[in-house]
């Protein structure tokens, strides 16, 4: 990425305010906002006035024209990718380049790193590889022109740093595509507990520091309550200390049980099975006796001994389903170390993940009462 020197001075002319944060290189974060000076709760520490937003509806026709269907994250991203004029040129050349994301995101990855992912955070890439492709072929079509890595990044960059945009124009677009850029805003990284919030209003936005902090700290925002998977997909990173984290049972759960059982468990109501810190095992009575079955050995429900499927039978299910998904994760850490596709750090970055969640299933069976 270039230095956001030139993009600051012309956000400035814009109205855009800076005060108490400047943005500095991070290790292992790229770019991040950090205290010039002490900052105190309720302080302001930048403000984006409508008119530096670059969102549904300055979108220039003749873009938007080419482009009748298409997603806002993708009218941006054609913007981004196809805009000839300076202050567009100017917000690109301000941002991480492709290999960045490459390097980071899973959808980049080999596609049998891919196939070893959480299930989680593998059905969210699969997600937004259609989105990606539904996307791509839509410009490609209206923007001949334009390579399609040249598209690739400006289209990684939408999704990762986007801030939330409702308008009356965007409420008629899902909720998670009501997105917007704002200019220099966008170096805040993420921290499940953060340092600041950020406000809108049709005139701005606002970023207002939520804790005192010393000057020399990173001053961190929340992209939302989001799961390390979630946070993979589609930010590329993982955090050690995640309090909204959580491991989805539910693909595991599922996988050893034949059609049949596995259409008996939804339709007694098994929906999902996740696990992660104060989450609450969402496992439905009625999926008990299934699942007893099959993960604990227990015989077969009677009507004469129903009276025995209380309480206790269900933390022993519980129990006999986490340790079984322990087994499962030590094979598909054993898998990842033997793969001879991909990177090291891509297989690190697997391998932590997966730490994670056997941290988080081991925390999880001992809250199980015995
Ligand atoms: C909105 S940008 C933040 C600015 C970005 N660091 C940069 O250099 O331009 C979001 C991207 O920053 C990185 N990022 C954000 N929070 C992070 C964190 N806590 N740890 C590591 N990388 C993070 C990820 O690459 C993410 O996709």
């Amino acid at each position: 990425m270039e230095s956001l020197g030139p993009l600051i001075s012309w956000a400035r002319t814009r109205g855009v305010e800076l005060d108490g944060i400047a943005p500095q290189q991070m290790p292992g974060r790229g770019i991040g906002a950090v205290a010039t000076r002490s900052i105190k709760a309720g302080q302001v520490l930048m403000t984006i006035p409508a008119g530096a937003i670059l969102r549904l509806d300055s979108v220039p026709a003749s873009i938007s024209s080419r482009l009748p269907s298409a997603s806002i994250h993708g009218l941006l991203a054609a913007q981004l990718a196809a805009g000839c004029d300076a202050e567009t040129a100017l917000r690109r050349d301000a941002m991480p380049s492709l290999q960045s994301f490459a390097a980071t995101t899973p959808l980049f990855w080999h596609r049998r790193l891919r196939d070893l992912l959480p299930a989680g955070a593998r059905r969210l890439v699969a997600r937004q590889e259609t989105a990606l492709e539904r996307d791509w072929a839509a410009f490609h079509e209206g923007f001949p022109g334009v390579a399609r890595d040249a598209y690739l990044r400006c289209w990684f960059l939408v999704g990762t740093r986007a801030f939330y945009h409702e308008t009356d124009a965007t409420l008629g677009y899902p909720w998670e595509d009501r997105l917007a850029l704002l200019p220099v805003a966008d170096m805040f990284n993420h921290a499940g507990v953060p340092g600041c919030a950020v406000a809108f209003s049709p005139e701005a936005y606002t970023v207002t520091a939520t804790r005192a902090c010393a000057r020399g700290d990173e001053v961190f925002l929340s992209y939302g309550e989001h799961s390390n998977d979630f946070l993979l997909a589609e930010y590329g990173f993982l955090l050690d200390d995640n309090p909204w984290d959580t491991a989805d049972l539910g693909a595991f759960v599922l996988s050893g049980l034949d059609a049949e059982q596995q259409a008996e468990l939804r339709a007694r109501g098994f929906d999902e099975c996740v696990v992660g810190p104060g989450e609450q095992w969402h496992l439905p009575d009625g999926a008990l006796d299934i699942l007893g079955r099959h993960f604990a050995g227990e015989p077969p429900r009677r009507a004469a001994n129903g009276g025995r499927q209380g309480k206790p039978q269900k933390e022993r299910v519980l129990a006999a389903v986490l340790t079984r998904f322990l087994d499962e994760i030590r094979d598909v850490k054993s898998a990842i170390r033997a793969v001879t596709v991909g990177d090291d750090a891509q297989c690190a970055t697997l391998l932590r993940r997966w730490d994670q969640i056997e941290a988080l299933v081991k925390r999880a069976i001992r809250g199980v009462p015995s």
